[in-house]
């Protein structure tokens, strides 16, 4: 994990982000490329099509700050989401559970305009928009994503517990009940044609 052992987690650190581009000059960042999302866009066609063009974009980055996996400790940092769309469909990021389900998690808008989509597993689900000075909070057993739906950066600054996990596999198997494109000129969620696949 990028980070692995540069932070004193048992002292105490500091660590700085840039309140619009939410980079750190400190922390290594984690990244994923168009490439890596394979499938989890609506429009395979557009998906493809872009990469088979030569372009292989920055969709977003985080700092994985290697928090200790430990109930008490505080995993956090920037999640930086770069504007775009796959077809009709905003760029986002891959979205999770936490593997301990009962984890809240907090998001707090720095820069950019998006939305958070929240999805329990019943399939309860709702977008809440982000704006810079906006926190969202993040309830236990909803899994969530960020979309960036302007033209600048997505950046929000996220904290949850050090031992909640990430897990992938629902969402990357059936995807999210609902996308969110652009229609009109205007940001929509509509269902997933996908869904369960
Ligand atoms: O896990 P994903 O969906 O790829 O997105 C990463 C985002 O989630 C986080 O793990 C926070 O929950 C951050 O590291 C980052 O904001
Ligand atoms: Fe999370």
């Amino acid at each position: 994990m990028a980070n692995e052992g540069k932070f004193d987690w048992l002292r105490g650190f500091t660590c700085d982000y840039d309140l619009i581009s939410g980079l750190s000059k400190t922390a290594e960042s984690t990244k994923r490329y168009l490439s890596q999302m394979k499938g989890m866009y609506a429009d395979d066609a557009a998906f493809d099509k872009m990469l088979a063009g030569g372009e292989d974009p920055l969709v977003y980055e985080f700092y994985e700050m290697g928090a200790p996996e430990h109930p008490g400790d505080l995993a956090f940092g920037t999640s930086i989401t770069y504007p775009g769309k796959v077809g009709d469909e905003y760029f986002m990021t891959k979205g999770h559970f936490h593997t301990i389900l009962d984890t809240g998690e907090v998001y707090y808008c720095l820069s950019g305009h998006g939305y958070m989509l929240l999805e329990s597993p019943e399939g309860d689900w709702s977008l809440q928009e982000m704006t810079p000075g906006e926190a969202v909070y993040v309830p236990k057993r909803y899994a969530h994503r960020s979309i960036n739906i302007g033209d600048t950066p997505l950046v929000t600054f996220f904290v949850f517990r050090g031992d909640a996990g990430h897990d992938y596999g629902t969402i990357e198997t059936k995807g999210y009940r609902n996308l969110v494109v652009e229609k009109d000129g205007k940001a929509v969620a509509v269902p997933n044609p996908k869904w369960g696949e």
